[in-house]
C-alpha cells in the first residue's frame, strides 16, 4: 500500500499541531504506523490522499450511519448555508429538532443543543448537581463521556488508549468528587451510596458502552440502577452520545425500556456536522438558565447549518425505522461470519455485538467491564488493525473502541469483510 503522502502530510502537521492530530486516537499511536489522511468519503467507502480506498467501519466514530456523503443531508447543508452560517440568535428549525428529539427519544420532555458530546456531558451533570444541591457524581470505569475533567478518570476511548485514563491536569479537587465502579455491578454502587450518604448528585454511564470496545449490560443492571437511583433521589444520566439513534431511534432507553432522568446526545444528532444535546425531564430542565439559576451557553449553539444536516438526519431515521432492523441483520451476518473464522482457525476471541455496534476483542475472556476489556492482547490488535487496512478495512485505531456498521454496507461488501478478516487471521496465527 502507497501511503507517501498521508506520510508527508503528518509530518508537516507534527510541526504545528500537537502529535499532528486534533483529537488523539487518530494519530494511530497504539496501533504502530502513521495514520491516513483522508480527502473524501462516499457511501461505504473512504478515499485516501494516495488514492487508497477502505470499507468504512469507523464513519467518523460513530455519526455517519448512512454512510458517507448521503444526499439527503448534503442538500439541507447546502440550502442552510445559503442563509448564511450562524446566527446567534433563535431559529425555527431549533424548535423543529428539539420536537422531533423530544418525540424520539423516551426520556427527553426538554432539550439543550449544544456543540459537541464533550460540551452535553458537563452541562448534565452541572444540572443534576444544581438539581439535587449535592456534589458528587458516580462514574462507570472504562465509559467515556468526552474530556471535561470530571469525566477524565478510568476514563476508557483514546484516553486508555494513550495509556492516559487518569488525565494529568485534572485537580484533586475535581477529582474526589467522581467516584467509580465497575460496569455491571449494582453492589459496587450500593457500597459507594452507602460509604456517601445524601452526597451523589448522579450516575452516568453508557448503558451499552463503546469505549472499552463494545460491552452489553447484563439482565437487570439498568433497571437495578433506575431503581436505586429513585430511592436515593440520585439523577441517572445515561450517556447516549453513542447509541441515541444508533441502537434504535430512541437509542438504549428505548431498547432496554429503562428511562434516565438525563440522556446526552451528540454524533447522529449533528448529521455529521458538530452537535451534541442533553436533556431529560422538565422538571429537571427548568433548572437551566434562562428558565433556572444552572448556567450554560454557547456562541454557535444552535447553530443553523447544524440543525438543518442534524434534523434532516433524525427525520430520516424517524420515518424509516426499518432501518435499525437491516443495519442489525447485516451487523449480526458480519459478526456470525467472524465468528466461524475464528471456530476455523481455532482461535477463541471473543466478540461482543448489539444492534450496529460491534468488537473483536483479543482475548478469551468474556468482556463485561473494563478490567475484563483490558485482558485483551493490543499488541496483537496493533498488528490486526495494521493488517485490516493493507486489505482495504478501516478498523477503529484502538482495541478499546467499538465498530459502527452504516447503512451503506451491502451484504457483498459484509463478505469482503469477512474474507479480509479470515485471511489476516490465519496470516497472524
Ligand atoms: C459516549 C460518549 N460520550 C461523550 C463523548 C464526547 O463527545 P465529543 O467527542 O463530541 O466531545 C463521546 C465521544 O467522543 C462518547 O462516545
Ligand atoms: N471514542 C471516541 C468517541 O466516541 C472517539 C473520538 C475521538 O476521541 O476522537
Amino acid at each position: 500500500m502507497v501511503t507517501g503522502n498521508s506520510k508527508e502530510l503528518f509530518e508537516s502537521a507534527k510541526q504545528f499541531i500537537p502529535g499532528g492530530v486534533n483529537s488523539p486516537v487518530r494519530a494511530f499511536k497504539a496501533v504502530g504506523g502513521d495514520p491516513l489522511f483522508i480527502n473524501a468519503a462516499e457511501g461505504a467507502y473512504l478515499y485516501d490522499v494516495d488514492d487508497n480506498r477502505y470499507i468504512e467501519l469507523i464513519n467518523s466514530w460513530g455519526p455517519m450511519i448512512l454512510g458517507h456523503a448521503n444526499e439527503l443531508i448534503e442538500k439541507a447543508v447546502i440550502e442552510a448555508v445559503k442563509n448564511s452560517l450562524s446566527f446567534g440568535a433563535p431559529t425555527a428549525k431549533e424548535g423543529e429538532i428539539a420536537e422531533l428529539i423530544v418525540n424520539m427519544v423516551p426520556s427527553v420532555e426538554k432539550v439543550r443543543m449544544v456543540n459537541s458530546g464533550t460540551e452535553a456531558t458537563m452541562s448534565a451533570i452541572r444540572v443534576a448537581r444544581g438539581y439535587t444541591g449535592k456534589d458528587k457524581i458516580i462514574k462507570i470505569e472504562g465509559c467515556y463521556h468526552g474530556h471535561g475533567d470530571s469525566f477524565l478518570i478510568a476514563a476508557g476511548s483514546g484516553a486508555v488508549t494513550m495509556g492516559t485514563p487518569d488525565s494529568p491536569g485534572v485537580t484533586k479537587g475535581t477529582a474526589k468528587d467522581t467516584l467509580l465502579a465497575p460496569f455491571n455491578r449494582l453492589e459496587s454502587i450500593k457500597e459507594l451510596i452507602e460509604s456517601n450518604p445524601s452526597e451523589i448528585a448522579a450516575i452516568i454511564l453508557e448503558p451499552v458502552p463503546g469505549n472499552m470496545g463494545c460491552v452489553l449490560p447484563e439482565p437487570g443492571y439498568l433497571s437495578g440502577l433506575r431503581q436505586i437511583c429513585d430511592e436515593e433521589n440520585i439523577v441517572l444520566i445515561f450517556d447516549e452520545v453513542m447509541t441515541g439513534f444508533r441502537l434504535a431511534k430512541g437509542g438504549a432507553q428505548e431498547l432496554f425500556n429503562v428511562i434516565p432522568d438525563i440522556t446526552t446526545l451528540g454524533k447522529i444528532i449533528g448529521g455529521g456536522m458538530p452537535v451534541g444535546a442533553y436533556g431529560g425531564k422538565s422538571e429537571i430542565m427548568d433548572y437551566v438558565s434562562p428558565q433556572g439559576p444552572v448556567y450554560q451557553a454557547g456562541t454557535l449553539s444552535g447553530n443553523p447549518v447544524a440543525m438543518a444536516a442534524g434534523y434532516t438526519m433524525l427525520e430520516y431515521l424517524n420515518e424509516n425505522p426499518g432501518i435499525y432492523t437491516q443495519l442489525e441483520e447485516i451487523t449480526s451476518f458480519i459478526v456470525q461470519g467472524i465468528q466461524q473464522n475464528l471456530k476455523k482457525l481455532n482461535l477463541s476471541y471473543t466478540i461482543n455485538h448489539l444492534g450496529s455496534m460491534f468488537s473483536l476483542f483479543f482475548t478469551e475472556k468474556e468482556v463485561i467491564d473494563f478490567d475484563t476489556a483490558k485482558t485483551s492482547d493490543t499488541k496483537k490488535f496493533g498488528e490486526y488493525f495494521r493488517r485490516m487496512l493493507n486489505q482495504g478495512v478501516y478498523l477503529a485505531p484502538s482495541q478499546f473502541e467499538t465498530l459502527f456498521i452504516s447503512t451503506a454496507i451491502t451484504k457483498e461488501l459484509a463478505e469482503a469483510i469477512i474474507q479480509a478478516n479470515y485471511e489476516v487471521l490465519n496470516s497472524m496465527h
